[in-house]
């Protein structure tokens, strides 16, 4: 049971006493390193770790994706890892600008085993860890400081050593002091300089000091400030690759490694939608894409999106969730009518705009750009919208109703969507546009032929002559009057009881060339009946015009 003082049991995490931090000042102005830690971090959180054809096919998407750095496992945890390892040095198809990672806990065996597991490779990393926070000094290893110093600094004297019996591998190395967020920061800092004490990095062959959230306890401004006091006051910057490495236990590992680059980070490790240990590794698709969004490349390609998350669903046997960030199934979608309305009219203002900025409202990226279509944009249910229903219609059929038409059938729309109570497919809303207007030709009145001539007796009268199906019953109607739709309009008359007064009528083209067709609107009343709608389409405007109002006509 939660508790009414939880001050009982927790405590606030202390902030970090850094008065001139310069971090809150700075942009990111260009793409970190990026490492994978999906066969690595991501696989050891699975309920089922991949096998080495899923790890295949994760290595293979990464690649696709150009991640350059790629932690591809714990090769001392068992056959698997170091198979999939050794089969991936062996049968040399890691590219020549990819390096492969190999974690490893600072012992001896399991360092020998990791070296083992890449020797060969033209270039490798191996990342050593240990624990420094006072929990895990008491709890984990009971050893005080000094003890859980000396395992770093053997694990630096291995690797050296390592590295020295296998010299046809360009080695390069990476130590994390594994709990460095809730660790004390001079401590870490200690620990990290008798590792480079050891290791001897220089700028040209920097040592990589990952610095892990291993378990995200504070706000992410803290940790900036964990980054930006390492980076000060640690002794050859220069020498060393800052690596940030978030977990999201707290949910804000996005903004923790945002901040953590603005702090001086030059790399991020992390997974694809965030898989990871508990709530997951800091998510390398949303830190990309953020990037993205601001203008940067990010040196990432996301352009098939749903590629990349069948894979990775497809890997770890985890979905990825429909409201993910830039990802999700629904996260394009607008159900609601004020977002449609405004995504509607940001996709026309695109159209007319001539640059390429992107400013259409509810929409943070182009969905395009992730190799999504514009059709799930807008789905209808009952939150929706005229605006909504008429770009679903425009979008299916080609159609552009005139404003008060896409309120006269929202109505519709809106019936439906009650009455059934889910959302309404494009078919649905196609059917029910079809019923409404009368297009199949099942109303009072149906159109079998016609032709329009000009009058004899006087200049600017046109004469509509048609043969027409009312109630059933096929009727020659004529009307005059000074254009095809007023002559129409009084061809019908009598069988209307009363005169047809058109208030409004556009037409378009939908299509281009020879298959172009024409779509005709028209609002019309008939006497001082309530306002009737219709439309017409057809392979020449006449008709379509004349479609329209018949289709007005069986409306009244
Ligand atoms: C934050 C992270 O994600 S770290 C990465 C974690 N990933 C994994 O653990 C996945 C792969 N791990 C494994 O397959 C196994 O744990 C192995 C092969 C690494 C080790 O297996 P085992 O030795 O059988 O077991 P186990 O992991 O429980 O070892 C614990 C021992 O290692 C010590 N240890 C733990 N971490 C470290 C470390 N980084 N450096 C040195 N010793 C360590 C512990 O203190 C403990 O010592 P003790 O037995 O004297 O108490
Ligand atoms: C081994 C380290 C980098 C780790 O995975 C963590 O701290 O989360």
């Amino acid at each position: 049971m939660m508790l009414s003082d939880p001050s009982r049991k927790y405590r606030p995490f202390p902030q970090v006493d850094l008065p001139n931090r310069i971090w809150p000042t700075r942009t990111i102005d260009r793409a970190p390193r990026w490492l994978s830690t999906d066969l690595r971090d991501g696989n050891q959180a699975l309920i089922d770790p991949m096998g080495a054809e899923k790890k295949n096919r994760f290595f293979d998407l990464l690649l696709k994706v150009g991640v350059k750095e790629i932690e591809v496992g714990f090769p001392s945890s068992g056959a698997t890892d170091f198979d999939f390892i050794r089969g991936l040095v062996d049968s040399g198809r890691i590219p020549d600008d990819v390096t492969i990672q190999s974690l490893t806990q600072s012992r001896r065996d399991l360092i020998e085993k990791t070296f083992e597991s890449m020797a060969g490779a033209p270039r490798a990393i191996v990342h050593v860890y240990n624990a420094v926070s006072p929990a895990w000094r008491d709890i984990v290893f009971n050893l005080d400081k000094a003890g859980v110093k000396a395992i770093a600094i053997e694990g630096a004297n291995i690797l050296k050593e390592q590295a020295a019996k296998y010299p046809q591998t360009d080695w390069h190395f990476e130590y994390s002091p594994e709990t460095f967020s809730t660790a004390e920061l001079e401590f870490s800092l200690e620990v990290c300089e008798a590792v480079m004490d050891v290791l001897q990095p220089t700028a040209e062959k920097p040592l990589i000091l990952n610095l892990p959230a291993t378990i995200e306890a504070a706000m992410p401004n803290v940790y900036a400030d964990q980054i930006e006091w390492m980076c000060r006051n640690i002794s050859a910057r220069d020498h060393v690759i800052i690596s940030l490495h978030p977990h999201n236990d707290r949910g804000s590992g996005i903004a923790a490694a945002e901040l953590g680059l603005l702090a001086g980070g030059d790399r991020i490790e992390g997974c694809l939608f965030g898989n990871g240990e508990r709530t997951g590794n800091v998510d390398l698709v949303t830190l990309a894409l953020n990037m993205y969004t601001q203008g940067l490349n990010p040196g990432l390609d996301f352009s098939d999106i749903d590629e990349v998350i069948q894979t990775v669903e497809y890997c770890n046997q985890l979905p990825v969730h429909p409201r993910h960030p830039y990802a999700g199934e629904l996260v394009f979608t607008a159900f609601s009518g004020s977002h449609q309305d405004a995504i509607k009219k940001g996709f026309a203002a695109q159209e007319r705009q001539n640059d390429e900025i992107w400013r259409v409202p509810y929409l943070p990226i182009d969905p395009a750009d992730l190799g999504r279509n514009y059709e799930a944009v807008i789905r209808v249910n009952s939150q929706s919208g005229k605006g909504g229903v008429a770009w679903v219609i425009e979008q299916d059929q080609g159609l552009k109703l005139p404003k008060r038409m896409q309120a006269n059938f929202s109505t519709t729309v809106q019936e439906l969507s009650d009455s059934t109570g889910r959302e309404l497919t494009s078919n649905d809303i196609w059917e029910a546009f079809e019923k409404r207007y009368h297009l199949k030709g099942d109303g009072r009145f149906r159109l079998i032929d016609f032709h329009e001539t000009q009058s004899q007796r006087q200049k600017d009268e046109r004469i509509f002559a048609g043969n027409i199906r009312i109630d059933g019953v096929e009727q020659s109607v004529s009307g005059r009057g000074n254009g095809l739709i007023s002559s129409l309009a009084n061809a019908l008359q009598d069988a209307l009881g009363g005169p047809l007064d058109i208030i409004d009528y556009s037409e378009h083209a939908i299509g281009h060339g020879t298959d172009a067709r024409a779509a005709a609107y028209v609002e019309c009343r008939v006497g001082d009946g309530p306002i009737l709608f219709g439309v017409g389409i057809s392979q020449d405007v006449a008709t379509a015009s004349v479609r329209a109002i018949l289709s007005a006509a069986n409306g009244a």
